[in-house]
Formats: C-alpha cells, sequence, structure tokens
C-alpha cells in the first residue's frame, strides 16, 4: 500500500483566526491507501473509537469522494481527535496527498489544500483550510480565499494538550459575530508582527504578535486551567501562548533550550487542579511526506 503521513498542525495562532497555521514534527497520522471498487475507512490508533468510518463522514472519506478515487484507506491516529491539533486535517492532508500520488493526478500541493478543507468542512461545519495547509505544505502558512504563501521558518514550540475535549464545531459556536474598529486595527498589527517574526525566526516577535483579544478569550473560556497554564509558560521562558486552533491544546514559542522548561511548567499548572496533560516539543516542521 502506498503510505503518507502528514502531521498535527496548529491553526490560529492567536491574531490569525482562520488564516495562519504552523506545521510540527510529530505526533503523526499515517494513511496507507490501495485502489478498491469503492471507498471503505479503516482506523487504528489515539481516539480512533471516536472516529467514524462512514467515508462521508471521516474526512479522509470525503477527500477521497471530492477527488474521484475510490481507495481502501487504513488511518494509524498518532493526533487525538478534537485536540486542537488538527486531528481531523491530519488525515484529510494524508489522504488527499497519498490519493493524488495513488490515481498519479495532476493536482498541486496547493489545490490539494482546498479538497483537504473540503474534508474539513464535513466534520466542523466550515471548510477552513488554516490546518490542512500546513499539514500538506509544512511551514507556516497563510491562508486566503485566492491563494496560500507558505514560509520555511524554524521556531520552537510546545504544544500542551490537557486530557479534555472540545470540538471545533462547539468552539466555533462560542464566537461573536463582529468586531469594532480598534480591535481590528490591533489585530492586524499583531498578525503583521508575527509574520515578520516567522521570515526572521524570531520568537520574541512571533510571541508579541500571537496577542490577539476576540477569539482566544471565548476560546480560553472553555479550557479549564488556562490562564493558570499561560501564567507559568510564561513564566518558564514562553515568548507567547495561545490557544491552539479552537482548543483545548495550548500553543507555546520559545527560545531554543526553553521548551523543556515550559512544557513542564503548563503541565504541572494543569495538574495542580487535577487535569492530566502532555507536551509535544517540536520545531516548525514539514508537511505531508510520501514514504
Ligand atoms: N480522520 C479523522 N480524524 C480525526 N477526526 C475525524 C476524522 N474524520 C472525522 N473526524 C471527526 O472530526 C472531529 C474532530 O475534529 P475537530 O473537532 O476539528 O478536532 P481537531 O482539532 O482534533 O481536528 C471528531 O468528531 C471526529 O470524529
Ligand atoms: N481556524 C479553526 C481551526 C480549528 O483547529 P482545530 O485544530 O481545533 O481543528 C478554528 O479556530 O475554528
Amino acid at each position: 500500500m502506498l503510505t503518507v503521513t502528514a502531521p498535527a498542525t496548529s491553526a490560529n495562532l492567536g491574531s490569525g483566526f482562520d488564516v495562519f497555521g504552523v506545521a510540527f514534527d510529530r505526533p503523526l497520522d499515517v494513511v496507507r491507501v490501495e485502489r478498491a471498487p469503492e471507498t471503505t475507512i479503516e482506523v487504528s490508533g489515539v481516539g480512533s473509537q471516536y472516529i467514524p468510518t462512514d467515508p462521508a463522514k471521516n474526512t479522509a472519506g470525503v477527500v477521497a469522494q471530492e477527488l474521484g478515487t475510490p481507495a481502501r484507506i487504513v488511518i494509524d491516529k498518532g493526533v487525538r481527535p478534537s485536540s486542537g491539533l488538527g486531528s481531523s486535517a491530519a488525515s484529510a492532508a494524508a489522504a488527499a496527498v497519498a490519493l493524488s500520488e495513488l490515481y498519479d493526478t495532476d493536482h498541486t500541493r496547493e489545490d490539494l489544500v482546498w479538497v483537504a478543507a473540503e474534508g474539513e468542512a464535513a466534520v466542523s461545519g466550515s471548510a477552513h483550510a488554516d490546518n490542512v495547509a500546513p499539514a500538506i505544505m509544512g511551514g507556516f502558512t497563510v491562508v486566503r480565499e485566492d491563494g496560500v504563501e507558505s514560509v520555511d521558518a524554524k521556531v520552537p514550540l510546545v504544544a500542551c494538550l490537557p486530557e479534555t475535549v472540545v470540538s471545533t464545531r462547539e468552539a466555533r459556536g462560542v464566537l461573536p459575530s463582529t468586531v469594532d474598529l480598534s480591535t481590528m486595527t490591533e489585530t492586524v498589527g499583531n498578525a503583521a508582527t508575527l509574520t515578520i517574526g516567522m521570515h526572521r525566526n524570531d520568537p520574541e516577535l512571533i510571541g508579541q504578535g500571537m496577542a490577539e483579544s476576540t477569539v482566544t478569550p471565548a476560546r480560553a473560556a472553555l479550557i479549564d486551567g488556562y490562564e493558570r497554564a499561560v501564567e507559568a509558560a510564561t513564566a518558564a521562558g514562553a515568548t507567547g501562548v495561545t490557544v491552539s486552533g479552537a482548543g483545548p491544546a495550548l500553543l507555546a514559542v520559545t527560545h531554543q533550550g526553553d521548551q523543556r522548561a515550559v512544557a513542564g511548567a503548563m503541565v504541572d499548572a494543569f495538574e495542580s487542579i487535577d487535569i492530566d496533560a502532555r507536551t509535544f516539543s517540536t520545531m516548525i516542521g514539514s508537511g505531508a511526506t510520501v514514504h
């Protein structure tokens, strides 16, 4: 079978709601495909009991439908579902690259971003592409309606995943529908600062540019221990901390050498209120890889 891996990703980075994303080095989903008369899905791995095998409800199955590439699709989940680490996107991204390769379609990686986003639409109710873009293209990505830009940034990150579940669909439901002008100006300034930081591989600028005051507080309210974990990570040297995607994971940016301290501080903060948490220390990584 043809094997493709796609990584966990973190979307939004605070100031880039539905626009910014970064690829991790790990964890990864492994997707194997072979041609078949009709699409079937098998799922194993982390949280697989919560993932539908009906192709119409699984992001990888929706991708097969969109591409017109029926296949037996075998998914080994490394990215826990409903984590804020792009679990549904990792499968969609890996499936898009695998099926395109299997059927030798002439899609570019950017084309496949929009195909994989249809898989996301099927599970979250909106075709946001900010997880599938880095999962397919790697690096730091910027998604607009008419294109995807990517920067091969190298910056240390720590993701902290508490043992709670927040679905993207639920976390989109708590968002305000409007922002005022001064908030918009502040957010544009922060997003631009973050983008310059990515170009310079500068954790200070990226951390400052992650600040955001509309989406982040609404989502933080769904995560027990959020403020405590942010304070602990900041005291341990994180240059910025925000909600990863729709949560419940948190994303911290650090200087080289500070990841271990920041990871430990966040785990301790959650454990102090009896919530288990695990961390992933990673650099910004590559996108989907054919093996
Ligand atoms: N291949 C898949 N991998 C993970 N989740 C999937 C997949 N296909 C469908 N889902 C569904 O998507 C939801 C998880 O997606 P989402 O809430 O966006 O979380 P995440 O932030 O981890 O992507 C769950 O309801 C899950 O059952
Ligand atoms: N922009 C989306 C990103 C959702 O990411 P996920 O990893 O939680 O699926 C949003 O903020 O809703």
